[in-house]
C-alpha cells in the first residue's frame, strides 16, 4: 500500500482532506441546530442566520461527500490501471518459466479483482480518518453539551470498540480465502477451455465440470462466512445501537426535565448520539482497507518476481554470431536441468540439439538467448556475455521460433511482423515464403489482413506463422526450439533449404527430434540428463547405438561398436565447420525414415 499511497498521494490527500471536511460540517451541524432550535423557540426574529449557516453546512456536507465519492472512484480506477500495467510489466519482463509458474486462470484473477481490491485500499484508508472522526467528534460534542448523558454513552464504546475489531479480523481472513478459492475456480475452468480436444477425446466433461465446480463448495462457505461477518455486525450493532441511542436520550430527557440541558441542546445531543453510533461508516471503511491489504498480499508474488538486469552493450556490428557456452548450469527447484554445459557454435554454423525427452534441449535453447539466465556459467554472443547486451539489440539479434507460437497482433501479417521494429511488407511476404507460409496465407480472405481469430489454422501452419516471424529479421543467431515438429516432411524439407541459404551468415541452433534435423546439421550436441554426452558431426555419432536410440532406431551395430561415444566430460565442445560440398560420411541416407539428406 505505502507504493500505491506514494503513486497519487495529492489526489488520496484530496479524498482525506474532503472525507475530514464532510465529517467536520456533520460535526458541526448538531451545535448550530442546537441553537437554531432555541432561538426559534425563546420567539423573537426568526434567527436566519442560523438558519442559513445550517443549510450552509448541509450543503457543505453532501458536496465534500460527492467530492470523496468521484475522487476516490476516480483514484481507485486510475491505480488499478497502473497496478495492472505494473504486474503486466512484470510478468512479460520476467524469465518465462517463472512466469509460467502461475496458472492462467490464477493470473486472471490476480490481474483483474485483485488489483480492483488493492487499489482501493489507499482510498479506503483516507476513509477511516473522516469515519472515526465522525463517532469520536460527536463524543466530543456530548461531552461539550452534557456531562452525563455522555457517561450514558461513554459505557457503551467498549462494546463498539470490541465489534468493529472483531468485524476487521474476521473480514481480512474471509476475503483471504474467498480470493483463494475463485482462484482455484479461475485456474481449473481455464486448463479444461485450454484442453478442451483433450477433456472431449477422453470422454470427461462431465468429470471435468464436477472438478470445476468443486471448489463452488468451499468457495460458497466462504462467502457465507463473510456475509455471516456482516450480518453479525449489522446485527449487534441493530441492537446495541438503539439501545445506546435511547439510553443516551433518556438520560438527556432527564436533565432537560431538571433544566440541566435545553430543548436545542438534547437536539444536539441526540444528534450526535446518532453521529457515535452511526458506526456503518466505520465498518464499510475497515471492510475496503482489509479486503484491499488481503488483496495486496496476493498480488506480492507477482512483484516479487525477479526481472533479470541488462547493460547497454551493443554486439560487434560485423559480428558472425559466434555463441559460446562457458560451464552452463541450470538449476531449478533444486533439481539440476543443465549441467557443465561447455559449446561453441561457429557464427554461421548450424548446431542441432537433441536428446531424449525432458534431457534439457528446450531449457539450453532458453540460455542461449536470454530467456533465462543459467545459474552457473556465461554465455557469450560474439564475444559479449549476454546480460552485457541491451535488451533491444538482443531482440533484434536473436530470433526464436516455438513448437507452439502464441500470434499476438490483430492481422496475420502482424502476427509475423511481431518484434522491436516493424519490417517492410514485402519482408513480411518473403519470410511467409522461406517459412512455406505464404501459400496458405494469400488463400485466406483477406491474404496477410486477415484477422488472426478468423484465421483457424492447424498446428503445421501456425509453426509456419512462428518460422516466418523468426526468419522476418536478418538476426545473426536463430534459435528454432522443435519449432518445425508438426510440419510434413515436404514442408519441413523447403524450411530446412531456407535455413540452408542462411549458410555462413546467420547462426542456427535447432533443437529437434527428427533424425533429418540432425543430419542436415553442420554439427549435433548430444544432451543427456542435462549433460552433454557428446557433440560432434551426426556421421560419427551415428555410430553409437545409444545416439541411434535416441531417434528411436533399433541399433544396427553390435554393442561393441559404440565405443565411439564420448563420454560425459568437461572438454569445449566445439561444433565443426560447415561440411565440404558433396555427401556426407556415416550412415545411409535410407536408414533416415524421415528424409535426412
Ligand atoms: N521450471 C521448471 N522447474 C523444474 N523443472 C523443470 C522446469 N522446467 C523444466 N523442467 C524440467 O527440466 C527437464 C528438462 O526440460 P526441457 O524442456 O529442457 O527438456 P527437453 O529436452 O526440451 O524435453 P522435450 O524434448 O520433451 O521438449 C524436464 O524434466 C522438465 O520436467
Amino acid at each position: 500500500m505505502p507504493v500505491l499511497l506514494r503513486r497519487r498521494p495529492w489526489s488520496v490527500a484530496a479524498v482525506a482532506v474532503c472525507g475530514v471536511g464532510a465529517a467536520l460540517a456533520a460535526l458541526a451541524l448538531p451545535a448550530v441546530l442546537g441553537v437554531t432550535v432555541d432561538r426559534l423557540l425563546a420567539g423573537g426574529p426568526v434567527p436566519w442566520r442560523w438558519l442559513a449557516l445550517c443549510a450552509l453546512l448541509t450543503a457543505a456536507e453532501v458536496a465534500l461527500d460527492a467530492a470523496v465519492v468521484w475522487c476516490g472512484g476516480v483514484n481507485s480506477a486510475v491505480l488499478t490501471s497502473w497496478l495492472r500495467r505494473r504486474a503486466v510489466d512484470r510478468l512479460l519482463s520476467a524469465e518465462p518459466h517463472r512466469a509460467q509458474a502461475f496458472s492462467r486462470g490464477d493470473l486472471t484473477t490476480r490481474l483483474t479483482t485483485t488489483t480492483g481490491d488493492a487499489a482501493g485500499a489507499p482510498v479506503a484508508a483516507a476513509g477511516v480518518a473522516s469515519a472515526v472522526l465522525l463517532p469520536v467528534g460527536g463524543l466530543v460534542g456530548i461531552v461539550l453539551t452534557d456531562h452525563w448523558t455522555a457517561l450514558a454513552l461513554l459505557a457503551g464504546v467498549p462494546a463498539l470498540v470490541l465489534l468493529l475489531r472483531v468485524f476487521t479480523r474476521d473480514t481480512a481472513a474471509a476475503t483471504r480465502d474467498y480470493q483463494r478459492v475463485q482462484a482455484s475456480v479461475a485456474t481449473r475452468l481455464a486448463e479444461a477451455v485450454a484442453g478442451a480436444a483433450t477433456v472431449r477425446a477422453a470422454g470427461t466433461a462431465r468429470r471435468e465440470h464436477r472438478r470445476i465446480t468443486e471448489p463452488l463448495t468451499e468457495l460458497g462457505a466462504h462467502g457465507r462466512r463473510t456475509w455471516r461477518v456482516y450480518g453479525r455486525a449489522v446485527g449487534l450493532s441493530s441492537v446495541l445501537l438503539p439501545l445506546l441511542t435511547a439510553l443516551v436520550l433518556a438520560v438527556g430527557g432527564l436533565r432537560l426535565a431538571a433544566g440541566a440541558v435545553t430543548v436545542g441542546e438534547l437536539v444536539t445531543i441526540g444528534r450526535y448520539a446518532a453521529l457515535v453510533v452511526g458506526i456503518g461508516a466505520v465498518t464499510g471503511a475497515l471492510g475496503g482497507l482489509a479486503r484491499g491489504r488481503a488483496a495486496g498480499e496476493r498480488l506480492r508474488p507477482l512483484f516479487a518476481l525477479p526481472v533479470p538486469t541488462h547493460r547497454d552493450a551493443a554486439l560487434p556490428p560485423d559480428g558472425p554470431g559466434t555463441l559460446v557456452l562457458r560451464d552452463v548450469g541450470v538449476v531449478r527447484d533444486g533439481r539440476r536441468l543443465l549441467r557443465d554445459v561447455n559449446l561453441t557454435v561457429p557464427g554461421g554454423t548450424c548446431l542441432a540439439v537433441v536428446g531424449r525427452s525432458g534431457s534439457g534441449k528446450s531449457t539450453l535453447a532458453a540460455v542461449a538467448g536470454r530467456l533465462a539466465d543459467p545459474d552457473e556459467g556465461t554465455v557469450a554472443l560474439d564475444g559479449v556475455p549476454l546480460p552485457d547486451v541491451a535488451p533491444h539489440v538482443l531482440r533484434r539479434e536473436v530470433g526464436y521460433a516455438f513448437a507452439r507460437p502464441a500470434l499476438p497482433g490483430d492481422t496475420v501479417g502482424d502476427a509475423i511482423a511481431f518484434g522491436v521494429d516493424r519490417p517492410p511488407p514485402e519482408a513480411v511476404r518473403a519470410a511467409a515464403g522461406d517459412a512455406a507460409a505464404d501459400g496458405f496465407v494469400r488463400l485466406l480472405p483477406h491474404g496477410y489482413r486477415t484477422p488472426v481469430a478468423d484465421a483457424p489454422m492447424s498446428g503445421g501452419e501456425r509453426q509456419r506463422l512462428g518460422l516466418a516471424r523468426a526468419f522476418v529479421r536478418s538476426h545473426r543467431l536463430l534459435v528454432l526450439d522443435d519449432a518445425t515438429s508438426a510440419l510434413d516432411t515436404a514442408t519441413e524439407r523447403r524450411v530446412w533449404e531456407a535455413l540452408d541459404r542462411m549458410a555462413g551468415h546467420r547462426t542456427r541452433l535447432v533443437v529437434a527430434h527428427r533424425l533429418s534435423t540432425a543430419a542436415r546439421a553442420d554439427c549435433v550436441a548430444w544432451l543427456e540428463d542435462g549433460g552433454l554426452r557428446a557433440v560432434g558431426r551426426h556421421e560419427e555419432l551415428w555410430r553409437d547405438p545409444a545416439y541411434r536410440e535416441v531417434f528411436q532406431t533399433p541399433p544396427t551395430a553390435p554393442p561393441s561398436t559404440a565405443a565411439s561415444a564420448s563420454p560425459p566430460d568437461r572438454a569445449d565442445h566445439t561444433a565443426a565447420p560447415p561440411p565440404p560440398a558433396g555427401e556426407p560420411e556415416g550412415p545411409p541416407p535410407a536408414k533416415d525414415r524421415e528424409g535426412a539428406r
